[in-house]
């Protein structure tokens, strides 16, 4: 039952990483500053419940060659959407028949791009509910709660076991549809904080930023109740509830909403970690995906375009942006 993530950077190696250290055997595929990193420090996975496990350099085992997952009977994709096709095409030429592939990525389509690729391997969709932070030196932290949600199969029965022995279960999900489009909502706010240029807990105590949100979120609902799709549930209050909380004055959204603050102090979003290291974002599978929708519907989602169109220019030319200046673009 060997395991292969396949994309370990910050998720693939916390989740490989969890794995590896309860005792399942994990293969990293990455890239070679993250190999170099490993074999020098190891992993050490935290979390907000006070977990501290390692597992040491001679332990990890982490190759940058997709070969490397030719013995893979389950492969965990996680690397970020653009990249999706390419690991796709990698996987093909490798991957034994029959493989259980799940894409635990951001986004609605990345299922979807991987099963049209890998014909003779069964793929499924996860979603991941929490962050994980980078620290550097073979250190990853989950910063917020949840376990791992995906679309139900038999496949999974050999590795929900394994999963569990982390401390990750698997939430399966009959349609995960409904499952990844609340998860966008929530990645509604990815450009809004790399804008903001500011950790999570900081843009979140904001309201001007949490107007932004809303803002983003409300447009996006109206879009999904016209396609006749309800997201899930996923945390403690339902997403169409969402906007409305977000408007509140700061003073009420502490009292009412204290558990969506309850994140590590220095979280941010992936998107801002890909700003920061000059890579090409998500923007297009999150808000781009909400722009696709509209138009699809014959409608515009004005908000999400222009936030879209914010993070293209961020991407080259990059400073931050104040509460009320973001809102006001985004209203204009
Ligand atoms: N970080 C977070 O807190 C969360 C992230 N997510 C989602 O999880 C997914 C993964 O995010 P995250 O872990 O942050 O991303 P990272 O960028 O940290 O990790 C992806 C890694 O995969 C590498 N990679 C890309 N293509 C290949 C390839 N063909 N072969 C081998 N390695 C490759 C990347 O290298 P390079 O950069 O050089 O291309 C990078 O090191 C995304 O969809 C994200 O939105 C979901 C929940 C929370
Ligand atoms: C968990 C969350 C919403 C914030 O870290 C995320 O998915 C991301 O950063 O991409």
């Amino acid at each position: 039952m060997r395991i292969v993530v396949y994309g370990a950077g910050g998720i693939g190696c916390y989740v490989g990483g969890r794995l590896a250290a309860s005792g399942s055997p994990v293969t990293f595929v990455g890239r070679p500053r993250m190999a170099a990193e490993l074999a020098t420090h190891g992993l050490r996975l935290t979390d907000y419940l006070g977990a501290d496990l390692r597992v040491e350099p001679g332990a990890v085992r982490y190759e940058t060659a997709p070969g490397a997952a030719a013995e893979a009977d389950l492969v965990l994709v996680t690397v970020k959407s653009a990249a999706t096709a390419t690991a796709a095409d990698e996987l093909a030429g490798v991957l034994k028949p029959g493989a259980l592939v799940v894409s635990f990525q951001n986004g609605i389509r990345n299922g979807t791009i991987l099963a049209e690729r890998l014909t003779e391997q069964r793929v499924l969709t996860g979603m991941v509910p929490f962050n994980v932070l980078n620290s550097g030196g073979g250190h990853f932290h989950q910063g917020t709660e949840g376990a791992l949600d995906i679309q139900r199969d038999a496949a999974l029965t050999p590795y929900v076991a394994a999963f569990e022995q982390a401390g990750l279960p698997l939430k399966q999900h009959h349609d995960i549809l409904p499952v990844q489009w609340a998860k966008l909502l929530l990645n509604l706010n990815n450009p809004i904080n790399a804008l903001a240029d500011v950790p999570l807990r900081d843009e979140l105590s904001d309201r001007a930023y949490r107007r932004c949100l809303a803002a983003a979120q409300a447009e996006t609902l109206e879009l999904l109740a016209a396609k006749g799709l309800e997201p899930a549930q996923i945390l403690r209050v339902p997403m169409r509830r969402f906007p409305m909380i977000l408007r509140l004055p700061s003073f009420l959204f502490r009292r009412l909403a204290a558990s969506m603050l309850a994140i590590d102090p220095l979280a941010r979003t992936s998107m801002w970690e890909d700003l920061q290291a000059g890579r090409t974002t998500e923007i297009d599978y999150l808000n781009g995906e909400v722009v696709r929708l509209a138009s699809e519907l014959g409608r515009t989602a004005p908000v999400n375009a222009r936030l879209v169109e914010l993070i293209r220019s961020a991407e080259t030319n990059r400073r931050p942006w104040s509460g009320p200046e973001l809102l006001r673009e985004l209203q204009g």
